[in-house]
């Protein structure tokens, strides 16, 4: 749920119930004909506004996640956000970087920025859980954050499209966990947690930031008697505070966890988290340039995880002819490549006679079967073994391409 400040000429109390947010006072009611129509037509339900002697003119509108602030219609800019703080900050504009799309930002205060390659795109710098909202709301069109804020803040809504599912950074989990000592010590199962006789007399208490999947999760493993309390971080620290008997939060290498007494525990992991390319559907079935864009992202995207884990390696090796050596490269099974040996002759000059008595083999090999690869071409008569990274690796189609489209009905 977003919220906008919005200028408005003058205000009436009304006589609606409180105001839901519990720091501000009741409700004041706005006549229509009186509010100053923002930049396009939307829906909103004016829930509660600051005191009129300390901001007259000033109201908080809480705004209808499916109507956009500014209608698509009217936006013509693609508008992709990316984290603008935190662990995926950093790691989303490398990634991008190593896919030739590097973001021009000013300076990291600024909020908005560039893909100069990309034309007709805004980059947007907001925390991820605002980058799914932002989505939900239509005020963005693309984003990457994790797999994880997307179930919790995305809420199962049909308007967002996972484009790319695995952007092979941010991995860690959702999972419930609860001490490694006392009463939990010969607990081991979620089932087992489940069944303790403590929670007919009193509810367990679980520390969560996670208020939508959370509960979700401890009603289906039949969890009848939870509470939560809510916090935004440090939920490790919950239970020796006394405040929790279990956590739900992300864990990666479980350091924190084992620092704090915390153990997981089987059938305790709700989701497995990495970054994602997420898409406001509507955004792509109604705007060509935001699937043009999308294309490209997503087949840089694609082409360039491929092509991380492989090296390019050539040799060159005596033979009589290509076959002859391409049957020697295919006889090692770390020398395959990706779809069998490159392989041209190498002409040279004796006595005055120009012969191929080499041939150049080029091949991509999985970065961890290197050496080996090597001291196979080696072992057939390989030398002169060149090795290079690879940036990218194209296949004629693009798959997630091809199922986004099939899933679009375009
Ligand atoms: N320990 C971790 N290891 C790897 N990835 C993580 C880890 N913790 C979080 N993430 C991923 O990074 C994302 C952002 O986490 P980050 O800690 O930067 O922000 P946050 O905790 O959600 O927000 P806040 O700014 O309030 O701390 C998470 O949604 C998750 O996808
Ligand atoms: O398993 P580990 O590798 O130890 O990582 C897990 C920790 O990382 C995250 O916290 P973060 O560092 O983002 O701090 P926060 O609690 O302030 O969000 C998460 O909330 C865990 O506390
Ligand atoms: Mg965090």
């Amino acid at each position: 749920m977003s919220l906008s400040l919005l200028h408005l000429p003058s205000l009436q109390k009304c006589s609606s119930p409180l105001s839901p947010y519990p720091s501000l006072p009741p409700c004041f009611h706005v006549p229509c004909s009186e509010r100053r129509k923002p930049r396009a037509i939307w829906s909103t339900s004016i829930s509660c506004c600051f005191p009129q002697q300390l901001q007259q003119s000033v109201v908080v509108v809480e705004r209808n996640a499916t109507s956009p602030s500014v209608l698509l219609s009217e936006r013509k800019v693609v508008r992709f956000g990316l984290p603008s703080k935190g662990r995926m900050a950093a790691d989303t504009l490398d990634l991008l970087k190593d896919c030739q799309l590097l973001v021009k930002q000013v300076n990291p205060r600024q909020y908005v920025a560039e893909i100069p390659q990309l034309s007709n795109l805004e980059v947007w710098f907001q925390r991820p859980k605002d980058i799914v909202r932002k989505l939900l709301a239509g005020d963005l069109d693309l984003g990457i954050v994790g797999f994880d804020t997307f179930s919790e803040y995305g809420l199962g809504n049909e308007d967002l499209i996972i484009v790319h599912n695995a952007l092979g950074y941010g991995d860690c989990r959702l999972s419930l966990a609860i001490p490694n000592h006392g009463i939990f010590e010969s607990i081991n199962s979620v089932r087992e947690l489940s069944q303790m006789p403590q929670w007919t007399a009193k509810p367990l208490r679980v520390a969560t930031g996670f208020t939508h999947l959370g509960p979700k999760f401890m009603k289906d493993n039949g969890f009848l008697n939870v509470t939560f309390s809510i916090a935004d971080g440090a939920l490790e620290a919950a239970p020796a505070m006394g405040i929790a008997d279990a956590i739900l939060d992300l864990v990666s290498s479980g350091t924190t966890l084992k620092e704090n007494n915390l153990k997981e525990i089987e059938g305790g992991v709700l989701l497995e988290s990495q970054a994602i390319l997420v898409a406001r559907k509507k955004s792509l079935i109604e705007q060509k340039d935001v699937r043009d864009r999308t294309k490209e992202i997503l087949e840089r995207l694609e082409a360039h995880l491929r092509a991380v884990d492989q090296f390019t390696v050539t040799a060159h090796m005596r033979g009589s002819s290509a076959e002859e050596v391409a049957g020697r490269v295919r006889s090692q099974p770390s020398l395959s490549g990706l779809e069998g040996p490159t392989i041209s002759p190498v002409f040279s000059k004796h006595n005055g006679k120009v012969t191929p008595d080499y041939h150049a083999i080029v091949i991509c090999v999985p970065k961890k079967a290197l050496y080996k690869s090597v001291q196979q071409l080696r072992e057939i008569g390989g030398s002169g073994v060149l090795v290079s990274p690879l940036t990218y690796i194209f296949e004629e189609v693009t798959p997630r391409w091809k199922e986004l489209l099939l899933k679009l009905q375009l």
